[in-house]
């Protein structure tokens, strides 16, 4: 509670928000979420549900259960993956000059490594602009990943704070689903949710009503 403690603090948030990591940030990407969410219930709700039940049940959700959980690890990156919250990545300098695919690229030349061209690749996913989990289970229903799921890009420069965000991304959506049913507000029907992005240097999705049910 001393000085340096509230010093260390302010940096620390005033960093992550530089970083594009403030309040507004961070409830844009929870809503964009329960986006998805709403896709998965629509048509999946089920076999998420079914399989939270079989293998954590009431107990207070633990990161070790992912093993056990396939097709909800498969939802999660899959939304990932077709939310593409980050489609520009960030901007990279060039540090030397290169000969990229026949293309030259001076030094010092500013870059964005699009991660949309790869995660709705066509060559490399079965169904690229759908919501479809299968993306990431074998046939014998095993989750597998692959190499092209690369939300927070790669290299040297790959997003640092992965770890922290898909240990984030699994307790929040397994414990959400645990315990709430989510559907559109009473009245409306579920095809008219408009589901179009707002794109920035993130993308987000629009604002809209959603219900959280309590089924525990
Ligand atoms: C779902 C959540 C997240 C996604 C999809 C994501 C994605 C990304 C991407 C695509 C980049 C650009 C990498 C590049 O330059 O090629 C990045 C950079 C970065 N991310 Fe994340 N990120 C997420 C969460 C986080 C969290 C939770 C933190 C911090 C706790 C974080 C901290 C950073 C930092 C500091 C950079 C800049 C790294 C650098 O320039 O060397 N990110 N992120």
């Amino acid at each position: 509670n001393d000085d340096c403690w509230k010093e260390m603090r302010r940096f620390a948030l005033t960093k992550m928000r530089d970083f594009g990591m403030g309040k507004k940030v961070i409830e844009d990407k929870i809503i964009e979420e329960s986006h998805y969410l709403m896709e998965v219930f629509k048509k999946f709700k089920d076999q998420v549900r079914e399989e939270l039940n079989r293998v954590i049940g009431s107990r207070q959700v633990q990161v070790v259960f992912r093993k056990n959980l396939p097709f909800t690890d498969a939802v999660i990156h899959e939304t990932q993956r077709l939310a593409n919250i980050v489609p520009m990545a960030l901007p990279h300098k060039m540090s030397q000059d290169v000969t990229f695919q026949g293309h030259f690229i001076k030094k010092g030349t500013t870059v964005y490594p699009l991660l949309t061209s790869v995660l709705y690749d066509e060559t490399e996913w079965e169904r690229p602009h759908s919501f479809y989990p299968a993306h990431f289970l074998d046939k014998d229903g095993k989750f597998f990943k692959r190499d092209a799921f690369m939300p927070f890009s790669a290299g040297r420069r790959v997003c640092p704070g992965e770890g922290l965000a898909r240990m984030e991304l699994f307790i929040f959506f397994t414990t959400l689903l645990q315990h709430f049913r989510f559907t559109p507000p009473l009245g409306d029907s579920e095809n008219e949710l408009d589901l179009t992005p707002r794109v920035c240097l993130t993308v987000s999705p629009s604002p809209h009503k959603l219900c959280a049910v309590s089924c525990m």
